[in-house]
């Protein structure tokens, strides 16, 4: 993978360089002091919050209340401003909310104010209606998880389901009519609803981001762990394709347009070695929820280290990077991804080569296997 130019002004601390042992990584530009911020990003190109915390966490800046649920959901009345031209398919009298819910009414304008916003909308609340229906179905099929990881997954095995869809399902969607097409909606999970939303999400942002931005740049780099997560968890494959069926029948022209298959597999294959938790502020890692999951692309450059310089944590709906030790100029910058440092080398690396994908290369594992052999 070549290193474009542009991701070297991601930070003014740090340079991105390739290594010989684990891509791409980030490498201080001076001697720095321990308490930096090397990087802040607030440019998420998709969020997901998990079905179970749906109601419970704002959906601007990802506070909780103690599995309350949040005091403002989206109204009719809050989003009839934003509705301009007849085919949006919001209804006035059947409003659901689009299943987004608030903490306050500064954190519901704030969301609102997004440009374009309503086109997000929009389909949260179409999906949010069909749902129901689709889920009842899915819970009346038979457990098929351990039929579909029996599959044995190759690049190539990968690429023939894609151009299945793609050269029969598309097809013969496009020549039906409308109210036939909702009747080719797949039985989906609650996790299913989850990973639409976001893709949803991800194609929104990008189709409203500047394409010379650093964001889009690093998006368009980053790095996929398509073949590694579905290898590893076949069931995904079908997943994903239940996933692109449903955008694809139910997302408004505006956003279809987005939709292709190489992007939804660039978005759903760099979710699985990109992605950061999103985790209840101001807890101890023991005790903290797990709400779901967001890519910021700018801060996809830190590789992993058993014994991380730097120490990441969420601060609203941005992430900051904080130097927990002073370090020299052209050192690796790198954080944990395993939470789970505490364990013993061979664990730890188990951990991260079954979750991550990778044999961690970093001076820890290094000088503890040597010492172990
Ligand atoms: C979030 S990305 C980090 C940036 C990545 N190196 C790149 O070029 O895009 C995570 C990927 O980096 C590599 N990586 C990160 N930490 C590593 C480590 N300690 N040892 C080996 N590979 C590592 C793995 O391929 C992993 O899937």
């Amino acid at each position: 993978m070549t290193i474009d130019e542009d991701v070297r002004e991601i930070s003014p601390y740090f340079q991105v360089r390739q290594t010989t042992w684990g891509g791409r990584a980030c490498f201080s530009s001076g001697n720095i002091p321990k308490g930096t911020i090397v990087l802040q990003v607030a440019h998420f190109t998709g969020s997901s919050i998990s079905y179970e915390f749906r109601k419970e966490v704002c959906h601007n800046c990802f506070a909780y209340d103690n599995a309350r649920t949040m005091k403002y959901k989206l109204n009719y009345d809050s989003v009839k401003n934003l509705i301009h031209g007849a085919d949006c398919q919001i209804n006035s009298k059947k409003f659901l909310g689009a299943g987004l819910w608030f903490c306050s009414e500064y954190c519901r304008d704030c969301y609102l104010q997004i440009p374009n916003i309503i086109e997000l909308i929009e389909f949260y609340e179409i999906l949010l209606r069909h749902f129901p229906n689709m889920l009842k179905r899915y819970n009346t099929i038979p457990e098929q998880e351990t039929k579909f990881n029996s599959i044995s997954i190759s690049e190539s095995i990968i690429q023939s389901a894609w151009d299945e869809i793609e050269i029969n399902w598309i097809p013969r969607i496009d020549n039906m009519k409308a109210t036939k097409k909702i009747n080719k909606l797949p039985p989906i999970s609650e996790d299913e609803y989850c990973c639409i939303r976001f893709v949803c999400e991800s194609l929104f942002n990008l189709k409203h981001m500047d394409p010379h931005s650093i964001t889009q740049r690093t998006f368009n780099t980053l790095q996929s762990n398509e073949l590694g997560k579905i290898s590893r968890f076949p069931v995904l494959l079908h997943f994903q394709k239940l996933v692109f069926q449903t955008l694809y029948i139910l997302l408004p022209s505006h956003l279809h347009k987005m939709l292709t298959i190489p992007l939804l597999r660039h978005i759903l294959g760099t979710e699985y070695g990109n992605a950061f938790g999103v985790w209840q502020e101001g807890e101890a890692a023991e005790s903290r929820e797990y709400f779901g999951y967001w890519v910021f692309p700018e801060a996809s450059y830190f590789n992993h280290s058993c014994n991380p310089n730097v120490t990441k944590y969420r601060k609203g709906n941005s992430m900051l990077f904080k130097l927990n030790k002073d370090i020299k100029n052209n050192e690796q910058i790198c954080i944990d991804y395993s939470g789970v440092l505490n364990l013993p080398t061979k664990k730890r690396r188990k951990f991260l080569a079954d979750s991550w994908f990778f044999d961690c290369a970093c001076e820890r594992c290094n000088s503890e296997l040597q010492s172990v052999h």
